[in-house]
């Protein structure tokens, strides 16, 4: 069952119960799910290959960086648990991520690859001590590389959506974290944006993690916000 809501629910927890404890609390209709490099460290193939046999679309964030072969088979590899999204870093390369995506399209079925460009965490300083520009600026150049290389979307924050989709086309898919509902705290997150500004900057999916599962009622938090986005 693919979801009609856009949030897409960062299950960052130290252990397969609670994953599965909070898969089991809702439905697949009302988000879909990420499996980021904690969790999977942990557990691995098979809990990806149940949430997946819930009916939730996974998306699997390992966030690979590699030479090319490396990452287009490890693709491969996530490919075949079913997941509905794989990513890579976009400053692999053109090379990477076109061996990638040509590996992917030759599969009968293939998730969507898109690639990450500027962490939703780092803020200018953190760029300009890696002698790197703005964070815009450089989401910019990594975001016209990956369209290019004929990827699905890219993962930046909200903030840069509107810059991004200008560079790329409405079915570009911009899939962004860092977001934060009013009053929910930053944590680790630089670049942040409510659910409801980020979708009137233009992101397709908003990836939320712990203001939902560190919430009092996970559940709930995300009735909250589905609500917010369909009002
Ligand atoms: O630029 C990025 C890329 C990935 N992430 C991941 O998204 C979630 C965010 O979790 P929160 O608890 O809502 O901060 C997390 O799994 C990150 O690994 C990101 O935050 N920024």
């Amino acid at each position: 069952m693919s979801s009609s809501s856009k949030v897409i629910v960062a299950l960052d927890y130290t252990n397969a119960a609670e994953a599965l404890a909070f898969a089991s609390r809702v439905n697949p209709a009302l988000c879909r799910l990420k499996v980021g490099k904690e969790l999977f460290t942990r557990c691995g193939p098979p809990l990806v290959e149940q949430l997946v046999a819930r009916g939730f679309d996974v998306f699997l964030d390992l966030k690979f960086h590699d030479i090319p072969n490396t990452v287009a088979q490890a693709c491969k590899a996530a490919a075949e648990l079913g997941v509905w999204m794989v990513n890579v870093h976009a400053s692999g390369g053109r090379r990477m991520m076109e061996t990638t995506r040509n590996a992917l399209e030759a599969l009968p079925q293939r998730p969507l690859l898109i690639a990450v460009t500027v962490l939703t965490s780092m803020n200018a300083e953190d760029l300009a001590e890696l002698s790197l520009p703005e964070p815009a600026k450089q989401v910019e150049m990594l975001a016209r590389l990956t369209y290019s290389s004929g990827l699905d979307g890219v993962v930046c924050s909200a903030h840069e959506a509107g810059l991004v989709r200008a560079l790329s086309s409405p079915e570009f898919k911009l899939v962004t974290p860092g977001i934060r509902p009013a009053n929910s705290a930053a944590n680790d997150q630089s670049r942040i944006m409510t659910p409801v500004a980020a979708i009137d900057a233009g992101a397709d999916y908003l990836v939320i993690g712990r203001p939902i599962t560190q919430s009092d009622d996970p559940a709930a938090t995300l009735a909250e916000i589905n609500a917010s986005l369909a009002g």
